[in-house]
C-alpha cells in the first residue's frame, strides 16, 4: 500500500488490540472483584478441624460449595414492593428497639429487636426502614443460628432469591452466596504485591434483568477487627450533581455485564451456573416506594453508555465513579460484630468489601439476594 494511506484492516487490528486490553482489563477487575469475595477453593479439612493459629470453622455447614449444577435462564417475574404498604412510623419495626444513625444521610444501627420474629406489617417496615436508611446493621440476631432454609424463606418475602451465577454456595442451597476468606490465607498479601487497594464498589449482580433490592448479608466468623463494608448513598450522589448535569443524565441507558465475571471464574477453573447475560439499565433509577432519584452505573459490571462512543463513554463513566468513590460525606463503614445482618437496599446504594486484616483470620458470611423490579427511570424534575 502507498505510504500515507491509511489501511483499513491495519486500523481495524489496533481496534482489536484496544478491546483486547480492554478486555484483559476488566478480566483483572474481576479477578479484584473475586479476590475481594475471596474466591478460592476450600481445604474442607482444614477448614473443619483449624489450624495451629486459627480456630475451625464456627458455621462449618455454610462452608463454600462449588457444585457444578447448571441452572437455567432467570424468569421475569412480577416484583413486589413489601415498603409501599408500611406505617412509616415504624410501630412493628422499631416498637422496642434502639436506633442509632450512623452518619447523617446513610446508615443506622439497631438493637434490642429480633429480625426473624417480625411479623408481616413489621417485615413491610423493614423495606421501607431500609430503603430510607440505605444500610442497617442488625446487632444480636439469631440470623445465623436459624436452620438456613427459615433464613432463606424469610428473605423470600422481598422476592425469589437470586441464584448466583458463580459464587461459593452452602452445600444444598446455591440461593445463598457466600463470602469468605479461609483461616491463613494469603492472598491479600500476594495481592498487595500488584494492586494499591482492593476496593471495588459495586452493587450486586447489577447485570441481571431484575437486580436486587433489599439485601442480607450476616456475619459468620470474621477478624477481631477490621474487614468493614462501605457503604455510599446513590441517591445522594445523583442529588450532588447540579440540575443541568442531572437532566443529561436522564434518558442514558448503560449495558452490564455479567460476562467477565463468568469468564473469570472459568479461568480459575471454576464453575458458571448459569449462562451468563447482559442488560441494559438506566443510568439514573428510581426507588419505586420512596420515589428517590440515585444513580446506577457501578466500576465492576457497568460497561457501556447506550449510543456513545467509546471515549465518550468510558469519560462519562469514570466521572460517576470517581464521584462515588471520592464522596465520604455520602458513605456508611459498617461495622461487623457476631451476630450482625446488615440490611441494605441495592437500588440505591453502592458498597466494596474492605480487607485490611492481615492476621490470616477468617472472614466468613452470608447474604441472601432477593431479585426485585427493573430498574426504570422517571423523569427529570428540576
Ligand atoms: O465482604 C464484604 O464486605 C461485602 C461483600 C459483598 O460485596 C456482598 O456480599 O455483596
Ligand atoms: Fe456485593
Amino acid at each position: 500500500m502507498a505510504p500515507g494511506l491509511i489501511d483499513p484492516i491495519a486500523d481495524r487490528t489496533v481496534d482489536v488490540q484496544a478491546e483486547t486490553i480492554t478486555a484483559k482489563d476488566k478480566l483483572q477487575s474481576t479477578y479484584k472483584e473475586a479476590f475481594a469475595q475471596g474466591a478460592k477453593t476450600t481445604n474442607y479439612e482444614a477448614e473443619l478441624k483449624g489450624s495451629g493459629k486459627h480456630p475451625p470453622a464456627k458455621y462449618p455447614h455454610y462452608l463454600p460449595y462449588w457444585e457444578d449444577v447448571k441452572y437455567p435462564a432467570l424468569e421475569p417475574f412480577e416484583a413486589v414492593q413489601p415498603g409501599k404498604d408500611a406505617d412509616p412510623s415504624f410501630p412493628n419495626l422499631l416498637a422496642n428497639a434502639e436506633v442509632k444513625d450512623v452518619t447523617a444521610n446513610i446508615g443506622a444501627e439497631v438493637s434490642g429487636m429480633q429480625l426473624s420474629k417480625l411479623n408481616k406489617a413489621g417485615k413491610d417496615e423493614l423495606a421501607l426502614f431500609v430503603a430510607q436508611k440505605k444500610v442497617v446493621a442488625f446487632r444480636n440476631q439469631d440470623f445465623a443460628d436459624l436452620p438456613i432454609q427459615e433464613a432463606l424463606d424469610f428473605a423470600e418475602y422481598y422476592g425469589p432469591s437470586h441464584i448466583h451465577q458463580a459464587s461459593g454456595a452452602p452445600k444444598g442451597f446455591p440461593r445463598v452466596h457466600l463470602v469468605h476468606r479461609s483461616a491463613d490465607d494469603t492472598t491479600a498479601n500476594d495481592f498487595f504485591q500488584e494492586r494499591t487497594n482492593s476496593i471495588t464498589w459495586h452493587t450486586d449482580v447489577s447485570f441481571e434483568m431484575q437486580p436486587p433490592g433489599t439485601t442480607f448479608l450476616y456475619l459468620l466468623d470474621g477478624p477481631a477487627a477490621g474487614g468493614d463494608t462501605l457503604f455510599g448513598n446513590m441517591a445522594v450522589a445523583y442529588q450532588r450533581l447540579s440540575p443541568a448535569f442531572q437532566q443529561r443524565l436522564h434518558g442514558l441507558k448503560a449495558v452490564h455485564s455479567g460476562h467477565e465475571q463468568a469468564a473469570s471464574a472459568l479461568a480459575r477453573k471454576s464453575i458458571v451456573r448459569r449462562e451468563p447475560v447482559s442488560n441494559v439499565h438506566p443510568i439514573v433509577r428510581t426507588h419505586p416506594v420512596t420515589g428517590e432519584k440515585a444513580l446506577y452505573v457501578n466500576p465492576q459490571f457497568t460497561r457501556r453508555i447506550v449510543g456513545f462512543k467509546k471515549e465518550e463513554s468510558d469519560m462519562l463513566l469514570q466521572f460517576l465513579y470517581n464521584h462515588i468513590a471520592l464522596c465520604a460525606d455520602l458513605q456508611a463503614r459498617m461495622k461487623w460484630e457476631a451476630k450482625t445482618v446488615i440490611v441494605w437496599d441495592n437500588r440505591v446504594t453502592a458498597h466494596t468489601a474492605i480487607l485490611d486484616w492481615q492476621d490470616g483470620s477468617r472472614r466468613h458470611l452470608a447474604r441472601l439476594t432477593p431479585q426485585a423490579e427493573r430498574p426504570y427511570e422517571t423523569p427529570f424534575e428540576g
